[in-house]
């Protein structure tokens, strides 16, 4: 679904000479030229309410804002700086309410089922605001709203945002860190605290306050020029294992495009294709409930690839073979190492993380301020697939044509929850080994292969074929044994582009689950260095 609000388009603020209009125009066209729109369905905008604005900021906020369209340029002037880097213009509030609006009914949409996910084109971004400030173009928070909005009124219990987004929203970061039922993942160009918004907080060792300590996850680049590995390394072991240990009813996305390649802000070099792996992987999740909302981007090239690339991967299409996968920097790593490291308290998943020891990795990272231009082929055309699942059965087993539905795991028996440890074991595996591994060898087939004596429940079935859809295209071969009539249902709803049913609260993984891995691990990272997790200290 895609949410094109009707935008004033002359919101463009003299001084602010990248967060402009058409920022909302290329990536609109790019979605039409490349025929997505067609497939999107559209909903109406409406404006936030003050009750929905009120969820997040003050008050008195929210009244000094609804005097700005009566102000005079002066006053305008005036009134903008006491905030920093954020431009007021008399139609700037208009627009904040048409952009939270916006979030809000994607959110509507998706828990409501009208749609299975969407993302929300707007502008002036939110990740910024304050409860009584604006900050770095945005003036209301939008997806701080939707989460609260998405609380109260569909009794979420567990919201998960992730702000991949190249700045820190540290609007968010505020709303929510005294807050366990929503985890805020952020990963954001820091440089050691010398790049904007130079906070303190920003660092790894933001975990979260009194009851909210372990839901605030702070990954900062201390270098520009990160690339793919780097970003699909955060994913896979951090990002994917705590969501899955949270296990969210709802995911909501900062997608801010400023963290690929090209973009002036952020400087790094993660091509636009990455973000078709990023939304996969957090598909699986929720149920597959997930909603994206724009926040920066300022290379209209770049930013038009990136928002194609998140689109076409949440209308089901197969994600493009990720490009140049060499592994990640070592300045990624110590970040990946000190972030593990000061949350490993609080997931089990990351229990054993203080066990690490030092890799030898080189350094790839740049300093700042590269200035040459930067260049990147466009991303490969992505085929959809007419026939996307054929399923090759024996008689007497009915071709399925659409997916059984779940209960949640509290209901399953007490035989399969004995399992379900063996299940976070798996589930671990899967997130730090299997994913990692499979995504630097980038094959052009996945053989997925179910051995009767698995004993893998088959949510957990589902989950599997899910994930590895990223890979290969989607071109993916399932086999199974004759016994497994009651599988293929499942399998052909994940094969069918169905989001698998959630895992529900996984316990730790058993001790000898992770010794195993970890050991299997630490013996395939000197050739696979997606399996890395820690930088080498010495030079
Ligand atoms: N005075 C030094 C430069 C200030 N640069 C401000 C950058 C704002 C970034 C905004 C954003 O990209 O994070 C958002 F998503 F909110 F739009
Ligand atoms: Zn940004």
């Amino acid at each position: 679904m895609i949410q094109i609000q009707a935008f004033e388009m002359f919101l463009s603020s003299p001084a602010c000479k990248i967060e402009v209009p058409e920022r909302l125009t290329v990536s609109h066209e790019a979605l039409v030229q490349s025929g997505l729109a067609d497939r999107c369905v559209s909903i109406p905008v409406r404006e936030a309410t003050d009750a929905d604005i009120l969820l997040v900021h003050s008050e008195e906020y929210l009244e000094a804002v609804k005097k700005t369209p009566y102000m005079t340029l002066e006053d305008l002037k005036e009134f903008t700086l006491q905030y920093g880097d954020v431009y007021f213009h008399p139609n700037i509030y208009h627009c904040a309410k048409l952009a939270a609006g916006a979030a809000l009914q994607l959110v509507d949409s998706v828990m409501t089922g009208k749609v299975r996910n969407g993302m929300a084109l707007v502008r002036p971004p939110g990740h910024h605001s304050m409860r009584s400030a604006a900050s770095g173009f945005c003036v209301f928070n939008n997806v701080a709203i939707a989460a609260r909005y998405a609380k109260q009124k569909y009794g979420v219990k567990r919201v998960l945002i992730v702000d991949w987004d190249i700045h820190h929203g540290q609007g968010v970061q505020y709303s929510f860190e005294d807050d366990p039922s929503v985890l805020y993942f952020s990963w954001h160009r820091y440089e050691h605290q010398k790049f904007w918004p130079q906070l303190r907080e920003s660092d790894f060792d933001s975990v979260g306050k009194n009851k909210g300590v372990g839901f605030n996850i702070n990954v900062p680049w201390n270098k520009v020029g990160m690339q793919n590995s780097d970003y699909l390394s955060i994913f896979c072991h951090l990002l994917l294992p705590v969501a899955y240990e949270f296990n969210p009813d709802l995911v909501l996305v900062c997608a801010g495009f400023d963290s690929a390649i090209g973009d002036p802000e952020g400087e790094m070099c993660a091509t636009p294709d990455i973000f078709a792996h990023l939304t996969h992987l957090l598909m699986n999740l929720a149920g597959g409930k997930l909603c994206a909302v724009l926040e920066g981007g300022y290379n209209l090239t770049s930013l038009a690839q990136s928002v194609c690339q998140t689109v076409q991967t949440l209308l089901g299409d197969p994600a493009p073979p990720p490009a140049n996968l060499d592994g990640p920097c070592k300045s990624a790593l110590d970040s990946l190492h000190c972030v593990r490291s000061a949350h490993r308290q609080y997931w089990s998943c990351l229990k054993h993380a203080e066990e690490e020891e030092e890799e030898k990795t080189l350094d790839k990272g740049e300093e700042g301020n590269s200035i040459e231009e930067k260049v990147w082929p466009e991303p490969p055309k992505r085929v959809t697939p007419t026939i996307r699942t054929a399923v090759v059965l024996p008689d007497g087993v009915t071709c399925p044509d659409g997916c059984k539905r779940f209960s949640s795991s509290e209901d399953l028996d007490p035989l399969i929850i004995s399992k379900l440890n063996d299940v976070s074991g798996f589930m671990h595996a899967v997130l730090g080994l299997l994913l990692p591994l499979a995504y630097e060898y980038d094959p052009t087939l996945v053989l997925l292969v179910r051995m009767s004596d698995a004993g893998l429940c088959e949510i957990v079935w589902q989950q599997l074929t899910g994930l590895l859809q990223g890979l290969a295209q989607g071109h993916m071969l399932v086999l199974m044994q004759d016994g497994e009539k009651e599988c293929v249902g499942p399998t052909a709803s994940s094969l069918l582009g169905y989001p698998a049913p959630s895992l529900g609260q996984l316990p730790a993984p058993l001790p000898e689950d992770v010794a195993s891995i970890e050991s299997l691990r630490h013996r395939l990272k000197a050739d696979w260095k997606l399996l890395q997790t820690t930088g080498d200290f010495t030079t």
